[in-house]
């Protein structure tokens, strides 16, 4: 970081800026400068151009990333800030993850009924998340599953016009943008995607400098969570076109996860849950072999590990 930070959000998506703003105004607060003092620069990523095709076709995660990625590398930029359920689990040579802020509510909302339960029969869900879509399926084979992209507005709306009966949001981005929609569902019914709710930022992994200053604002047990999240997602050899759910927290020392993956359908899932301790075998890495060995074809075949 120069005199002032340089930090990027993308450009297309409210959330996002709302999001950037929040982490700007608390590494202001934590380094006593002055508000304003950490300039924001708009970039628009290639995934909030296209908002016609599902994301699994056009290219993944990495159309969130790519154009701040470029950025940072070659010093336009000095941090990004990320939802850190949509970037990669590998990273490009030369990023590195500096922190993630305390995480918010982890669960999903449903929007257009009081609960999944709560449904009418055969009911038109439109989500384009291969999770959320298995999970629903998994809970209720009747609802008709239906792709929506756009922001968090326009699948509001789509709900509020009655283009679909009802859709999953995550309460997190739901809240950051000041909306108080849906009904919150517990996590025991739909376990959350690796990552969700976390906040984070990267920058240049030989730029000391910029991460002494988001270390400032970082949460240690959100980061230990999301981190094990992330590598059991890497282990699996997860794409966004893989339905997985996984959730870690810290309770009396050691890092617990439950973490799921699906068929499909939903027909199919392998649920599983381990306790993490410092020098044990027990590793994100070992349970998503041990889940992907006790997973029939229908589900291995998501998952590039295999
Ligand atoms: N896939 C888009 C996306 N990325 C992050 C969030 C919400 C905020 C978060 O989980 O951090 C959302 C919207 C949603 O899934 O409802």
């Amino acid at each position: 970081m120069g005199d002032a930070g340089t930090t990027a959000w993308d450009a297309g998506s409210p959330l996002a800026l709302a999001q950037s703003r929040k982490v700007a105004a608390a590494i202001e607060t934590a380094q006593r400068w002055p508000e304003g003092y950490v300039e924001l620069v708009p970039v628009t990523t290639t995934g909030d151009v296209i908002q016609d095709r599902p994301l699994a076709d056009v290219g993944g995660k990495a159309l969130w990333t790519k154009e701040l990625d470029k950025g940072l590398l070659d010093g336009s930029l000095d941090f990004c800030v990320h939802s850190m359920k949509d970037v990669e689990s590998v990273r490009p040579a030369g990023i590195h993850i500096a922190a993630i802020r305390p995480r918010g509510d982890v669960r999903d909302r449903i929007i257009g009924a009081e609960s999944i339960a709560a449904l009418k029969q055969g009911a038109v869900v439109g989500t384009s998340s291969p999770r959320r879509a298995a999970q629903l399926l998994r809970l209720r084979p009747d609802l008709q599953i239906v792709p929506i992209r756009g922001n968090v507005e326009t699948r509001l709306a789509k709900v509020e016009r009655g283009e679909v009966d009802a859709t999953l949001l995550a309460s997190a981005g739901l809240k950051r943008l000041g909306l108080d929609a849906g009904a919150a569902i517990p996590t025991e019914i739909i376990l959350p995607a690796p990552a969700q709710a976390a906040i984070g930022m990267e920058c240049r992994a030989n730029d000391t400098h910029t991460q002494s200053v988001l270390t400032t604002v970082n949460n240690d047990i959100t980061y230990a969570c999301v981190m094990a999240e992330r590598a059991f997602t890497r282990a699996l050899g997860a794409s966004c076109a893989s339905p997985v759910a996984a959730f870690a927290v810290l309770e009396d020392g050691d890092l617990r996860m439950r973490a799921q993956i699906f068929s499909s359908d939903g027909k199919d899932m392998v649920e599983d849950r381990a306790a993490f301790d410092c020098g044990d075998d027990a590793t994100p890495e070992a349970l998503a072999r041990q889940m992907l060995d006790a997973a029939p074809p229908s589900i291995r075949r998501l998952f590039s590990a295999s």
